[in-house]
C-alpha cells in the first residue's frame, strides 16, 4: 500500500485552534489540490479525532474529477475510512453518508453496540488490535478491500502514529498564512513524539511550490513498501 498524508498546517504548525474548531488554513487552489490528491486514491483515512471535530464528506467534489473516476470504473468518490479504536464514530456522521464505501477500524475493546450501530448505518467495520487500532494490520485488510492508494489527512496524533510505524511513503504539507498558536492546539504530529533523534523519520524534501498565500511542501517520506 502506498501511503500520503497530506494536511494543512499555520505556519507555527497547528492544524486547527486548541478548541478543535476546523479553520480554513488553505485557500481554494489547496482545497482543488486536495480534491486532486482524494480523485487519485483508493481510500481516504482521518482518525476519529477529526470525525467529532469537522464531520467531514471526505468526497472528490469537482465533477470532472468524480467523472473520469467512473470512466476508469472506479467509484466516483474513494472510500473513506476512519481509525475509531472505540467506536466513537456517531451513526450520522457525514462519512457514513451514501456518497462512498465507508470502512471504520475499531479495536477489539470497541463496544459491541457501537460497533454494531456502525454496521447498521452501512459501514464495513474493520477490527485489528486490542486498545487502539493496529494500523498495520488494519491496512493489511484494507488491501484486501482495493485499497492501494491510500490519502491521509489526519489529525495529528493519526499522523504521528503513521510516521512511529514507519507506514507514511509521502507527505505533502501547505503551509498556510496565519499564526494560530496554542499550546494544546493539535499539530501535524502529535501522540507521544519521539525522543530518540535517531528515531526521527527522515524526510526527503522533494518540491516547494507557492499556492495561494501559502506554500506546499513535498516530501519523500520512504516508508518500507507493505
Ligand atoms: N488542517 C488540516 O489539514 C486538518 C486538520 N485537522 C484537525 O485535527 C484535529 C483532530 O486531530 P486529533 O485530535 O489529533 O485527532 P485524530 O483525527 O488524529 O484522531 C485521533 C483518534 O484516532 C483514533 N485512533 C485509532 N487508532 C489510532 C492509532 N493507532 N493512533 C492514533 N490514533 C488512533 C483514536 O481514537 C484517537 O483518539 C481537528 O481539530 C481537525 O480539525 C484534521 C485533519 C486535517
Ligand atoms: N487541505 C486542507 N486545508 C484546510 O485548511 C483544512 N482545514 C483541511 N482540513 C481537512 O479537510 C476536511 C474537510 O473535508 P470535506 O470538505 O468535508 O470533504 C477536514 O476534515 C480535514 O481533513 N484541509
Amino acid at each position: 500500500m502506498h501511503v500520503h498524508v497530506n494536511a494543512a498546517e499555520s505556519v507555527d504548525g497547528k492544524l486547527s485552534t486548541r478548541e478543535r474548531e476546523q479553520v480554513a488554513i488553505s485557500g481554494p487552489a489547496d482545497f482543488d489540490r486536495m480534491d486532486a490528491l482524494r480523485a487519485e486514491s483508493d481510500g481516504v483515512l482521518v482518525g476519529v479525532g477529526t470525525v467529532l471535530a469537522d464531520d467531514p464528506s471526505l468526497t472528490v467534489k469537482d465533477d470532472e474529477r468524480r467523472d473520469r473516476r467512473e470512466r476508469d470504473g472506479e467509484p466516483a468518490t474513494p472510500a473513506r475510512i476512519v481509525a475509531d479504536s472505540r467506536a466513537r464514530t456517531p451513526p450520522d456522521a457525514e462519512i457514513l453518508g451514501d456518497a462512498a464505501a465507508t470502512y471504520v477500524l475499531v479495536s477489539e475493546d470497541a463496544d459491541e453496540a457501537d460497533v454494531a450501530a456502525l454496521s447498521a448505518a452501512g459501514a464495513t467495520v474493520v477490527t485489528a488490535g486490542s486498545g487502539r487500532v493496529d494500523l498495520p494490520a488494519a491496512f493489511e485488510r484494507l488491501e484486501d478491500h482495493g485499497v492501494e492508494r491510500l490519502l491521509v489527512e489526519g489529525g495529528g496524533e493519526l499522523i504521528f502514529s503513521l510516521f512511529d510505524a514507519g507506514l507514511v511513503d509521502r507527505l505533502t504539507v501547505y503551509v498556510g498564512p496565519v499564526v494560530i498558536g496554542g499550546r494544546d492546539a493539535p499539530t501535524l504530529a502529535d501522540g507521544e513524539g519521539f525522543t530518540d533523534p535517531d528515531a526521527f523519520p527522515s524526510l526527503s524534501l522533494e518540491d516547494v511550490e507557492r499556492l495561494d498565500d501559502g506554500v506546499v511542501l513535498t516530501y519523500d517520506a520512504g516508508a518500507e513498501e507493505q
